[in-house]
This record gives structure tokens, sequence and C-alpha cells, in this order.
């Protein structure tokens, strides 16, 4: 399997609407704090537009909803991974991926066989409170020989203007929040990131 070199997040179906039409190939929908009823819709709503514009949406946290909306790709992360029923996932033939930020992480996580393996923050980000330090380009090498063939996704403070090292250092994929969503002009700057990233393509 092969991941776009630009992996987009954001927190509604109303960016996806706005976004994914420019030529993103790889979104994540990352909501947090709303109603079961309000994250379906966005949920169905998302795998519509995506579904429409060649798009993979890749569904965060809520593997139940996933499974039972008919989408085939889901994040997790540790803790969530800890509480998911992996089996449930696989049987639905949905992807996963998972969040690693260290040692015990990468075992944890290539035990469950993921689709591919995300390492963060690799920059300070001011999108969530992180109890880990940067990780730094360095350790995006080291986790590429750990994970193999297995994709790489890079998340954490990344810039276009950072994006070439990531993907120098082993990632295959470099995955943003904060560069696109609290940029002046987000369409602008998305594609600019699908034009930074042609060559990785
Ligand atoms: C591509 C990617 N990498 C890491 C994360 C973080 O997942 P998690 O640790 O579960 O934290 P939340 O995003 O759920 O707050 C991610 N979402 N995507
Ligand atoms: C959601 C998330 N997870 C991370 C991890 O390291 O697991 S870093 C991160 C935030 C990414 O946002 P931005 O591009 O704004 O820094
Ligand atoms: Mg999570």
């Amino acid at each position: 399997m092969k991941l776009d070199p630009f992996y987009l997040i954001v927190d509604s179906c109303a960016w996806i609407e706005r976004l994914v039409p420019l030529g993103v190939k790889l979104v994540q929908l990352r909501i947090k704090d709303k109603d079961e009823f309000s994250l379906r819709q966005q949920i169905c709503s998302s795998m519509a537009i995506c579904e429409r514009h060649g798009c993979q949406l890749i569904v965060n946290d809520y593997w139940r909803i996933a499974i039972e909306e008919g989408c085939d790709f889901v994040h997790l992360g540790q803790e969530d991974l800890a509480r998911a029923d992996v089996k449930a996932i696989r049987r639905a033939g949905i992807r996963l991926g998972l969040s690693t930020h260290d040692d015990t992480e990468l075992k944890t996580a290539l035990a469950a066989e993921p689709d591919y393996v995300a390492l963060g923050p690799i920059y300070p980000t001011t999108l969530k409170a992180m109890k880990w330090a940067p990780q730094g380009l360095d350790r995006i090498a080291v986790w590429k020989q750990r994970v193999g063939d297995l994709p790489l996704v890079a998340i954490g403070g990344l810039t276009i203007e950072r994006a070439n090292s990531v993907f120098a250092q082993g990632a295959e994929s470099a995955a943003v929040v904060t560069d696109i969503v609290r940029n002046a002009r987000p369409e602008v700057r998305v594609l600019k990131w699908l034009a930074a990233t042609a060559q990785w393509r």
C-alpha cells in the first residue's frame, strides 16, 4: 500500500468539503467532543465527498462507527488501540494506522500488524498537549529501519518548509493540521503542499 505524501488532518466535514476538491488524496477526520449523531453525519458526508474525489478517508478514534458506516481506514492511538477490538476491525476489512511515540509503543503497534505507523511529534506542536519531547528528524530514520516496508507517517509541527527533510529521512507521508487550518489562506496552502510533495508522490 502506498500513502500519499500529503496527509491532511481536519476536524470537520466542512473542512473536507472545502479542501478535498483541490486534489487532496489522503485525509483524516479527527473530531473530538461531538455527540454520536453528529459524528455519524460527519463521517458519512465525508465518505461521500472523498469517494467523489478519489480521496482516501481515514477516521480517527471512532472504529465502531467506522465499521458500522462502512469506512475502510481508521487511525488509532495507543490508548484507543488498547480498548479496540482489532479483530473486529480486521473482519470488517478496515485498514489500520497506529500512533507511536517511543520504543514500547512501536513494539505494541507492530504486534497489531498495522497498515502504517505514525511517529510524532517530530517538531513541537501547538495542537494538543504532548507528553513526549519532539522526536527530531533523525528519529524518523531510526523508525524507518524498524518498520521496514511498512509506510511511516511523520506528524507534529510539520510545514511545507519542513516536509522534504521528513521524506528524506524515510517518512512516506507528512500529516498536517495547523499549517493548513490556521493559515490565513488554507486553500492556497493546500495547493502549495500538493505541489511541494509532487516529487514524492
Ligand atoms: C497520522 C496520525 N498520527 C498520530 C495521531 C494521534 O493519534 P492519538 O495518539 O490517538 O491522538 P488523537 O489524534 O486521537 O488526539 C493521529 N491522529 N494521526
Ligand atoms: C494529533 C497529533 N498527534 C501527534 C502525535 O505525535 O501523535 S502530533 C499531533 C498534532 C499534529 O498537528 P500539527 O500539524 O498542528 O502539529
Ligand atoms: Mg486517538
